[in-house]
Parts: C-alpha cells; structure tokens; sequence
C-alpha cells in the first residue's frame, strides 16, 4: 500500500478528485496507471495467464481497456468483452485498443460464456465507484456466471456490484481473488460483510500528488509510525507517581471480571498506579491492583482526590449511568464503556471524554437499529462523535475513531479477538494512555492501535482461541513494535 496515512474515499469523493484530475490535465495520466498497475498486478500474480477483461461503460471501463493494452503490448494473450462506452476517456482507450487489433467484442450472456472457458483470469472493470445499487438483473446475470466459473478475478478498485461507500453487497457482487485499490481506500473495501467480496488489496498507484486524494478523504488510515510518535516518552527518573494514576470504576455481582481485566489493560499500557472502584466484592486475581469496595461509588468518590484518568462502565450494570454522570462531574479524561454507555448522557459528555461502544451500544446512543451502524460504520462514529462532542471509538473489525480532528480506521487485529473482555481490556489501556498525558483522541487512536497489535501477536500462539488474558500479555511487545516502526528521523526515547 501507498505512503500513509491512507485516504479512505467516498463515491463523491472519488468524483470530486477526478474532476480536480481533469481540469488540472491530469485524468487521462491517471487511468494509463491504473491500468498500467492492473496489467502489472496480473502478470506478477498470474504469469501466462489468458487474460479475459471485462469493461464497463464507465471510469472503472476506461482502467479495464487500458490494462488490456499493456497486457497486450507485453506479449501477454489478452481479450476484452465490452460494454458500449460512455465514458469520454472510456471511449478514446476503446479506439486505441481496436487500433492495435486486441480482440475485443460487445459484453453479453453467450459471449461471456464462451470467453469464460478459454481464460485464465478475469479482470473485473464492470463497475467501481460509479455503481448505484442494486446491481441491474441483465448485469447480474452476468457477475453470478463469473462467480460461478471458479476462476481467478482480479477486480478494478473495488469488486462489481459493491457499494463503494457501505458494507453492503449485492447477493451477485463479484467474489474477488485481488483488488486492485486506486488512489484510496473505499468504506466497502474495509467492512464487511462487502469487504468479503475484495480478496487480497493491492496498491494501484496513479502518480499523482497524493494531495489530490487527501482532499477528498473521509477518513484516513495510520500507520504505526505516526502512532508512535504520539505515544508518551519517560525519562529514567519516572516513578508510579507520574506515570499515571488510573480509576477503573465498574463490576457487579456476577460481572466481576470485566472491571479486573480493564485493570489489567491499564496495567499493561503503562499506568503507574492503579485501583478498580465496585460495589461488589472482586476477587484480588491481580496483586498489582487495589481493589476497593464501597457501598455507594457516587457518594464515597467524590470527596476523593481524583485520578489521571478513569474508565467506567464494565460489568456495572443498572448504576452506570448514575455514576457516569458524577464522574463525568470531575472533568477528568474519563472512558465511558459498556454499560454507562447511555443516550442520556447527551450534553452531559465533555471534551475529553472518550466512548467506546460496539455496534450494539452505538445504536442505542444513537436511537437507531445495529444493523444502520454496521452498514455506514464511518458514518455512525461521525454521527456519534458530533452528538456527544467527544472522542468515540466505534468497535468491529476494523474499528473506527471519530475525533473532533477527524475520522481514522483503526490497523490490524485478528478475528480470533471476537472473545468477551476484549473491549475490557482497551477501555483500560486508553485511560492508562489518557493517565500518561495523551489527549483523548491520540490515546484512543494509539490504545486501539495497540490493542489491535497485541491481539495480532497473541494470535500466533492462540489463533481464534483468544483471551483478553493472552493479549493483555502482547502488549508490551505490540508497544515495542509500534516504537520500532517510529521513523528513523524520529528521536527514540
Ligand atoms: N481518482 C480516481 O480514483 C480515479 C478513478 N478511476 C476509475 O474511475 C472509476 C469510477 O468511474 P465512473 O465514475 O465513471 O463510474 P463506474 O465506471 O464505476 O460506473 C459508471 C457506469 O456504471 C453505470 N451503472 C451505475 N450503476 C449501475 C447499475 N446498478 N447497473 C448497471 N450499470 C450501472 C452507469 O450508468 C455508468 O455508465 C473508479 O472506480 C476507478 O476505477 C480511474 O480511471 C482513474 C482515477
């Protein structure tokens, strides 16, 4: 992939680029790399292929007849199946391609169905970002009969018959072996179940300046680089006193794990000391803790002096909003999880609070149904974010932070990390990152990202068998990998 942070691009934003593109001169140059990158992706992936491509009437088209041209031009046994172009720039790589004699033909069901058995590979350039559902039933006629063929499909930008901006995908999208991505990444090429239908990604560079994208993005990908330089730096003379003194206020009878392993993530992601508030009993598993029991949290912490930071939430139960809305009274950075994740608190928020609902608990901040998050993620953690006017994490695979500064898709992970205590887990180290002097966004973004590591690195000896345990023991490491990423430039600290 690209230089990062990586733009992620909308439908409208891939059309306000191109038309940047085109009054700057510079369209035309754009699609010969795309399809430059196309063609090079299908020989280095499938050497000697017979390559049968399949052009739409569009852009994504335009890439397809150019692919084919290079293919051709490199010796490679190249066919084209075509829609009528409508394009300009789809038409002009149409007459190019007849000059040279490539045999292209108009796209239809026998057509297809002969072409199908002596081919190798397809290339998809059916549709991308241009595609408005659902997929119309002559089309998908043809995408099933692709799917249906077995054979390798290397898809243009994004596979036919996706929505470039949701998680959705048409029941007869097609089911890509690669996905060549252009210019940025696409909403549908990072959620599933969409995401599903795009294979392996791979970097199609169109050798512009990469602020021509930027522009546009929705959101934008970190690297681990980037994140590093924001994680928090100590000197020699550090001592449990300045390194960050973090509550974790949750727990419930028969909920008493969940505040012990937020405790735990704490611990891990480097805060100094440590004390999980309950109105249950909890047992000590963690030595390192302080464990304090109370009859009544709201009244017996407030006239305590207060923490660096504080999670509260986990495994609290019917009280959490209760004791959310005094602790969010103290102004202190504070994480607000599971349980005390309540549409009450609207207005009650404040800058440095940090939410972290799955699919689920944003739904029901937002008085909506779980499947209108899981389907528009960004736009769910953008809605979030301006209605609680903080810093939101909104978890899945991958996850999403919304910031006042903007949105960014979280890196990494592993499927193995849908287990219970996982979100736990992050809940304690962003208050231990938010306890060390991060901001709300910065500490959510690194947590999330290190969390994501740790569990990346677990999974090698756990695969989809993960604890929140196993990870909370990689995230040292995660923090060591993320520190090496850090740019050589960069003083290490
Ligand atoms: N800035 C960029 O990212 C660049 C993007 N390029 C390509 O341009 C593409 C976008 O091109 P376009 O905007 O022309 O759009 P597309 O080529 O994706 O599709 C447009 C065509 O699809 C038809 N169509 C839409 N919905 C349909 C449906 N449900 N059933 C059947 N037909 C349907 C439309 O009538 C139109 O003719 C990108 O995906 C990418 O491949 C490249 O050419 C170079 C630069």
């Amino acid at each position: 992939m690209p230089p990062h942070p990586e733009p992620v691009l909308t439908a409208g934003g891939v059309r306000a680029m191109d038309a940047d593109l085109d009054r700057a001169g510079l369209l035309d140059l754009a699609m010969e790399h795309a399809g430059r990158a196309v063609a090079d992706h299908a020989r280095a992936h499938f050497p000697g292929a017979r390559v049968l491509l399949l052009a739409g009437s569009g852009a994504n088209g335009g890439d397809a007849l150019v692919a084919a041209r290079h293919l051709h031009a490199l010796g490679e046994d190249a066919r084209v199946l075509a829609l009528p172009a409508r394009h300009p720039l789809t038409r002009a790589n149409r007459r190019r391609l007849t000059a040279l004699g490539v045999p292209t033909a108009r796209l239809s069901a026998p057509a297809l169905a002969g072409a199908l058995r002596r081919a190798d590979l397809i290339i998809d350039g059916l549709l991308g970002t241009g595609f408005v559902p659902p997929l119309q039933p002559a089309l998908a006629a043809l995408t099933a009969r692709v799917n249906a063929s077995g054979l390798p499909v290397l898809s243009i930008d994004v596979p036919t018959g996706v929505n470039a901006d949701t998680a959705e995908a048409d029941d007869d999208a097609l089911r890509a072996t690669y996905t060549v991505v252009l210019a940025g990444l696409k909403p549908t090429l990072l959620f599933g179940p969409a995401a599903h239908h795009a294979g392996t990604l791979l970097h199609g560079d169109l050798r512009v300046p990469p602020a021509f994208a930027a522009r546009h993005a929705v959101a934008t990908r970190e690297d681990d680089a980037a994140l590093a330089a924001r994680l928090p730096v100590r000197f020699a003379d550090a001592h449990k006193g300045t390194a960050g003194r973090v509550w974790v206020v949750g727990g419930h009878p028969g909920t008493t794990g969940a505040p012990l392993i937020a405790g735990v993530g704490a611990l891990r992601a480097g805060a100094g000391l440590i004390t999980v508030h309950s109105e249950a009993d909890l047992p000590l598993l963690t030595p390192e803790l302080m464990l304090r029991r109370h009859a009544d949290l709201t009244r017996d912490l407030q006239d305590q002096a207060k923490p660096d930071a504080v999670v509260l939430g986990m495994g609290l139960g019917s009280r959490a909003l209760t004791v959310a809305r005094a602790a969010l009274a103290w102004d202190v950075p504070t994480v607000l999880d599971a349980d005390a994740l309540q549409p009450e608190l609207t207005g009650v928020t404040h800058a440095r609070t940090v939410l972290t609902p799955h699919p689920g608990e944003a739904a029901r901040l937002l008085g909506t149904d779980t499947p209108a998050i899981t389907r528009d993620p960004l736009g769910a953690a953008r809605a979030l974010q301006e209605r609680y006017a903080c810093t939101v994490l909104l978890k899945g695979g991958p996850s999403v932070v919304a910031g006042p500064d903007g949105l960014t898709v979280v890196r990494g992970g592993h499927p193995g990390m849908a287990s219970g205590g996982m979100g736990d887990l992050l809940g304690g180290v962003i208050a231990a990152l938010l306890g060390q002097g991060l901001s709300a966004p910065d500490a959510t973004r690194a947590g999330a990202r290190l969390h994501a590591r740790a569990g990346e690195r677990a999974a090698v000896t756990h695969g989809y068998g993960l604890s929140a345990t196993d990870v909370a023991a990689e995230l040292g490491g995660a923090w060591a990998d993320l520190m090496t990423a850090r740019p050589a430039e960069f003083p290490v600290g």
